[in-house]
């Protein structure tokens, strides 16, 4: 909730300098205390519109389109100006870490966290904080806690839940940081290192979960509790566009710079919700053979009881007859039966460059001097998708279409390699230089089966940093990691106990240095009897002295404290 000051009126001060004055003599906001004038409201609407659109032309948004006015967002801010959320510095300060990146070619290259205890130990090292709904969904759903595999099936506010305890998490262990460090003489102080809890948070939006009002409440809670987005697609071109359009604009009401990443999945898409869009038709692929649809016999096998096996067969063999091609393929099939030859295809290649599927079949007529049959309705699944191509050409053209409405670009690959990252980035960098992308270094990949050796397998996060993969990220990493850390001890500790646990984790705590080997300073549940407070027993332990005027007989780091003997 917001504290708002009630304003006296400030004389000899004409609107709109009034409010401005008011606006910026803190960080809250004095409202009037009487309606002001209908001029009056008209000047103030006016400045605020102007100011946001400077902000708009600031350089943080550069090459970045909205196809909306800043008077309509204005307009749906309300009042008053937006107080800037909690997530604007770190936003502001990501922005900066990015254009460093770009100026050195280096990655800031992270690993999902999946709790507070993962983000405090890469804080040190890691400049960003990655969230995976993936990792979500397996190990932390909001509201049911019905964990499951990521079928994007879970509450939207999920991730969002997720950001928000891991940046309080960040809140609350900088705030003991800080108390630490300024709980020392400058001397001393020198010689403790000094940790950034604060890391910009990068967090996976997945589709938004919606339509178009879906993503602005997801984009609200993600700005809200500290995050950047990134979408997924499994629709149409222009759907995505609108669901990053969508997405500024509730972060433009926000008055947030937070960044808008673009995913796509087009590589190893294989269906299409819709042909809606003509920028997707040159991928949509359908059959030269006339017939009974898919769909349409499938549905008659289920009414008369085909089993899941049966059906399976079914769509099988009825692939395998109609051997699926896009309408560019039966075109050039067309053409080399008619013995039309390469100069027939060029002249139809160059003609359809750009154009819909009707356009297409009309420049194809011309060429062939008659129509060609091509359906891609026949072959569609039951449950309505078309099939398509997939592949990095498909990868290409969404990433062009998105780079103007996105601050930074995802294409999720199929196969990780530096050629296929290298190209992709140039060409798109072409049309969009500067522009910067995000990589997932996805644990879905055997790593050890790509071709990589010892070497190029180290190297691969800087080589393609220097095509501009700014941001790269091993989204399960932390997921993985606990999956292994505990599966170790678990082995050993069944059979050598104690011992197991001092060689597995309390003398490694201890040789690399983890504050985690002193856990009741990095979090615990205090000892006072007054308070039941988690958090930092030392930080907790130092309020509670301030607030018992320097007497706590019951701090938890008291000298009866178990960590004295590390
Ligand atoms: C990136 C991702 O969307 C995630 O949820 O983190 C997942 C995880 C992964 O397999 O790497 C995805 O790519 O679908
Ligand atoms: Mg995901």
């Amino acid at each position: 909730m917001l504290s708002l000051r009630a304003s006296s009126r400030i004389h000899g001060l004409t609107l709109p300098h009034r409010l401005h004055l008011l606006r910026s003599m803190s960080s809250s906001v004095q409202l009037p205390i009487k309606p002001l004038s209908v001029d009056e409201e008209a000047d103030d609407f006016n400045e605020r519109v102007q100011e946001l659109n400077a902000w708009f032309n600031s350089s943080r948004f550069k090459g970045i389109k909205r196809p909306y006015t800043a008077s309509s967002v204005v307009s749906k801010q309300g009042s008053y100006k937006p107080l800037p959320l909690p997530s604007t510095p770190l936003a502001e300060k990501l922005f900066r870490m990015l254009q460093e990146a770009e100026k050195d070619g280096k990655p800031l290259h992270t690993i999902g966290v999946i709790d507070p205890i993962q983000m405090t130990q890469m804080a040190e090292r890691q400049e960003v904080v990655y969230i995976s709904g993936w990792a979500c969904s397996s190990t932390l759903v909001h509201g049911s806690n019905d964990v499951g595999p990521d079928l994007a099936d879970y509450p939207y506010t999920t991730v969002p839940n997720q950001v928000h305890r891991i940046f309080r998490a960040q809140q609350l262990h900088d705030r003991k940081h800080y108390d630490e460090r300024f709980s020392m003489p400058l001397e001393k102080r020198k010689n403790l290192k000094y940790i950034d809890y604060l890391r910009p948070i990068l967090a996976d939006g997945d589709t938004g979960h919606g339509g178009l009002s879906a993503v602005m409440k997801i984009t609200k809670l993600f700005a809200e509790s500290c995050g950047h987005q990134g979408g997924k697609v499994v629709v149409p071109t222009n759907t995505h566009i609108s669901r990053l359009v969508a997405s500024r604009f509730q972060l433009d009401i926000l008055q947030s710079p937070c960044f808008i990443v673009a995913r796509t999945d087009a590589d190893s898409a294989r269906l299409i919700s819709s042909n809606i869009d003509p920028a997707d038709h040159e991928f949509i692929l359908g059959t030269t053979i006339a017939g009974r649809g898919l769909a349409e016999l499938l549905a008659e096998a289920e009414i008369r009881g085909a089993s899941g096996d049966e059906l399976d067969a079914i769509e099988a063999e009825w692939m395998e007859k109609h051997q699926l091609v896009t309408f560019d393929q039966a075109v050039q099939k067309e053409i080399d039966v008619a013995g039309k030859g390469a100069t027939a295809w060029d002249e139809y290649k160059k003609a359809v460059d750009g154009k819909s599927n009707s356009e297409a079949r009309l420049v194809a007529r011309e060429i062939l001097g008659k129509d060609v049959f091509w359906d891609w309705d026949i072959p569609r699944t039951k449950e309505g998708f078309y099939h398509t191509t997939g592949g990095n050409e498909a990868v290409i053209k969404r990433l062009l279409a998105f780079a103007p409405y996105a601050d930074m670009l995802w294409y999720e690959t199929n196969t990780p390699t530096v050629e296929a990252a290298t190209r992709i980035a140039r060409l798109v960098r072409e049309k969009f230089p500067g522009k910067q992308f995000v990589y997932n270094l996805s644990p879905s990949f055997n790593w050890a089966k790509h071709g990589f050796n010892d070497e190029t397998l180290k190297t691969f996060i800087w080589d393609i940093a220097k095509e501009g993969y700014a941001i790269q990220l091993i989204s399960l990493g932390g997921l993985h990691n606990t999956a292994v850390a505990t599966a170790s001890l678990s082995k050993k500790f069944e059979t050598e106990g104690m011992l197991a646990y001092v060689n597995e984790v309390q003398q490694r705590e201890r040789d690399i240095g983890c504050d985690v080997l002193t856990h009741q300073k990095w979090w615990v549940v205090s000892s006072s009897p007054f308070l039941v407070l988690r958090s930092g027993a030392n930080y907790v332990d130092r309020i509670i002295t301030t607030v018992q005027s320097g007497n706590s007989s019951t701090a938890a780091g008291g000298k009866d404290s178990t960590e004295h003997t590390f």
